[in-house]
C-alpha cells in the first residue's frame, strides 16, 4: 500500500487558498507539496512523481486508475477573468488562434467553443513564448508580437501569427499572465461566460485527483486543508507573495468558485463528452 504521498498543485494566483491551507496544515501534506504550471500537473501524476494533484480536467480521462477525491476545485460560476481569448479582432474573424502551452483543459474549451458557438475553423498554433513582444525573442514563433498585442494591428514579417490568412490572430491565455496582459487587446472573450452562455452551466478547469491508492486519513486531511484555505481567503492572500496585488482577494471571491458541485460534474461530463470531437492540438513540452 503507498503510504508516501506527494501532492502538485497548480502555481497561480487561484490555488494561494489551497497553498495557504496545505501549508498551514504542515506536516508531511506540506513536505510533499511541488507547485507548477497545469500542463506539468497533469504529466507529474501521468509519470507518477506525484500521486495527489489539482490536475486539469482535460487529463483527468487519460490517466488510468485516477479518482476524484474532494469536492473542491478551481470552477467558475460567472466570469473567471483568468482564462480568456484575447484580441485585437472580433472572434469571427479570426484566423489564427495561439493556445497558451501551460493549458490542457482552456486548449480543448477553445476548439470546442470555436466549433459549436462561434462558428469559426482557424489555425491552432502553440504558444510558448509569453514575454509578450518584449525583450530579445520579441518577433520568434510562438510569441505575441507587440506590434498586434498593443493594438496597431498584425505586424508584416514578425513571422508570427500574420503568415497566413487576414493574418488576424488571437490568443488563449490562462493564470496570472492575464492579469499582466489583458489591457493590450481590444476584444476579451472570457471562456467561462462563453461556456456558459453556450451549455448554462458553470464550468471546472481543475480538479483534485489521487492516482492509485491514497490512505483515507490523508484525503482527509488534504480536504480539512483545502476547506480552511478556502474559507480564509483574505489571511491566505496577505500570507502569500500576492498580498500587494489589489486585485487578489476581489478575483478569489468573486470569480473562481472552488466548490466541486452538481452542476459542475455534469459541466465536467459534458466538456469531456464533445472534447472527444476535438483532438487536442499537438503542443510542446
Ligand atoms: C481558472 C484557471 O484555470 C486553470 C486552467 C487550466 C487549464 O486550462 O488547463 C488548468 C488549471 C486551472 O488552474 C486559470 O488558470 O486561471
Amino acid at each position: 500500500m503507498m503510504t508516501r504521498t506527494r501532492i502538485v498543485a497548480v502555481s497561480y494566483l487561484n490555488t494561494i487558498p489551497y497553498i495557504y491551507g496545505i501549508t498551514r496544515a504542515g506536516g508531511s501534506l506540506r513536505e510533499g507539496l511541488l507547485l507548477c504550471p497545469p500542463r506539468l500537473c497533469a504529466e507529474a501524476l501521468r509519470t507518477g512523481e506525484a500521486n495527489v494533484g489539482l490536475i486539469p480536467v482535460a487529463a483527468i480521462p487519460e490517466i488510468p486508475d485516477l479518482q476524484i477525491i474532494t469536492p473542491f476545485c478551481i470552477g467558475a460560476s460567472g466570469p473567471v477573468r483568468t482564462v480568456v481569448l484575447a484580441s485585437d479582432y472580433p472572434v469571427e474573424e479570426l484566423d489564427t488562434i495561439w493556445l497558451d502551452s501551460h493549458s490542457r483543459t482552456s486548449v480543448r474549451l477553445a476548439r470546442i467553443l470555436a466549433a459549436e458557438k462561434w462558428g469559426i475553423a482557424p489555425q491552432w498554433r502553440p504558444l510558448t513564448d509569453y514575454s509578450f513582444g518584449t525583450g530579445a525573442a520579441a518577433g520568434t514563433h510562438g510569441t505575441i508580437p507587440a506590434a498586434e498585442a498593443t493594438g496597431t494591428g498584425g505586424a508584416a514579417g514578425t513571422g508570427t501569427g500574420t503568415e497566413s490568412g487576414t493574418g488576424k490572430s488571437g490568443y488563449i491565455l490562462i493564470g496570472d499572465k492575464v492579469f499582466d496582459h489583458e489591457a493590450r487587446f481590444r476584444y476579451l472573450y472570457d471562456l467561462s461566460d462563453e461556456w456558459r452562455a453556450m451549455t448554462g452551466l458553470p464550468f471546472a478547469f481543475a480538479a483534485w485527483v489521487a492516482r492509485g491508492e491514497v490512505p483515507q486519513e490523508r484525503v482527509s486531511q488534504l480536504e480539512e486543508a483545502l476547506r480552511y484555505g478556502t474559507a480564509h481567503i483574505p489571511e491566505a492572500v496577505a500570507w502569500s507573495g500576492y498580498a500587494a496585488r489589489p486585485y487578489a482577494c476581489d478575483y478569489l471571491i468573486r470569480n473562481i468558485d472552488f466548490v466541486l458541485d452538481a452542476p459542475k460534474r455534469r459541466a465536467m461530463e459534458l466538456y469531456w463528452q464533445l472534447g472527444r470531437r476535438y483532438d487536442p492540438p499537438s503542443t510542446p513540452g
